[in-house]
């Protein structure tokens, strides 16, 4: 008898559905389509989830034996989520065109009179798939500017990071949540597989003003800007904690709640930086944002970047407010000079 009643006792909390639902009630004009843009990432996410949690057990786990744009081994995981994540929004008919980190060009979706853009990195943290460590899924939204009727151009998908309608991530780890924001603040849901569904788990999250978190690959380190260098040996005397998954979506994830901050300067393999502005920089960006925190690439803020390629990269400085502010200073006081880099 207790353990219907302590059964009965539990509280099921806000599915996702239902919080879209709401959300968009506070949007009187709002015509529901970005609803359901939210829900067809969700339906993919749970596809996605189901195969990264049999990886193992079928085989689908190790490399696909090509090359992404990026010069990158692509990996089988990579594949499906691109395949599954581009035919849900494509089948959710409220998306004309497509950013994502597996396909070298723009994907037409053939929805003309879908009104959305998506930018999507639809498997993040390759490098810890075959090793069941956490990875995710990126995703950044645009209202596209251009003709209802047309398919989607070069214009919708270089808009700056501030006019992102929404962004989020999906984080497959010891629990699989999704966490987004639409401009007003930042909401996650954690996934309850033998119910399909995600339920509000963590609501209104926002970030420590301040962290003892720094998450950096020290391998790069003798390539590193010296400011960079300065700040590490800062947080060294300071004893802070030294985390780094090699998932941005998981180190991102674990610093948003607890403060801290993830930083991705130059190297010499990447002069420019490694990480994505369209589907993985921007998207983060917002999300920290809306939480208290700050993104940098340590001279702006990356949402004020104008976008010119599809897979631009930039040097990316994200976490809690007064330790991005701290690494800024850094950098105006050593700015970066390229012999460095040589
Ligand atoms: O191995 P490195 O150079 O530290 O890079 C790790 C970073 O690269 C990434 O794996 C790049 O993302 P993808 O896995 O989507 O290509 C990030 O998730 C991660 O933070
Ligand atoms: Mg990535
Ligand atoms: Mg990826």
């Amino acid at each position: 008898m207790n353990n219907i009643k302590e059964n009965l006792a539990l509280p099921v909390g806000t599915t996702l559905d239902r919080f879209i639902m709401r959300k968009q009630e506070d949007f009187p004009y709002a015509t529901g389509e970005l609803s359901q843009l939210l829900r067809d990432i969700a339906l993919a996410a749970k596809i996605v989830n189901r195969a990264i949690n049999h990886a193992g057990l079928t085989d689908i786990g190790g490399a696909y034996g090509k090359q992404n744009v990026q010069g990158e081994e692509q990996q089988k995981l990579d594949v499906v989520a691109n395949i599954r994540f581009i035919r849900a929004l494509r089948n959710g008919g409220e998306v004309c065109t497509i950013i994502s980190e597996e396909e070298d060009e723009v994907i037409q979706t053939g929805n003309l009179k879908g009104k959305y853009i998506v930018a999507i990195d639809p498997l993040d943290g390759s490098s810890n798939i075959d090793v069941n460590v956490s990875i995710g899924t990126i995703f950044s939204i645009y209202r596209r500017i251009s003709e209802l009727g047309t398919e989607g151009t070069i214009e919708d998908c270089f808009q700056k990071g501030t006019e992102q309608v929404a962004a989020g991530y999906i984080i497959y780890g010891s629990s699989t949540m999704l966490v987004y924001t639409t401009g007003n603040g930042v909401n996650g849901f954690t996934y309850e597989t033998s119910l399909g569904e995600f339920f509000l788990s963590h609501p209104n999250i926002t970030t420590p003003k301040n962290g003892s978190i720094y998450s950096v690959n020290e391998g790069g380190y003798n390539y590193f800007p010296e400011a960079i260098k300065d700040y590490i040996e800062l947080c060294r005397v300071r004893n802070y904690a030294a985390r780094y998954i090699g998932s941005l979506v998981a180190d991102f994830h674990r610093n948003l709640l607890k403060g801290g901050i993830y930083m991705y300067p130059n190297t010499l393999k990447s002069p420019g930086g490694k990480l994505r502005l369209l589907y993985e920089c921007n998207a983060l960006s917002f999300i920290v944002e809306q939480a208290g925190g700050k993104a940098s690439d340590g001279r702006q803020r990356i949402l004020e970047i104008q976008p010119s390629d599809l897979h631009q990269r930039c040097t990316f400085y994200i976490g809690s407010k007064e330790m991005v502010e701290e690494v800024e200073s850094l950098l105006v006081a050593r700015p970066v000079r390229n012999t460095q880099l040589v």
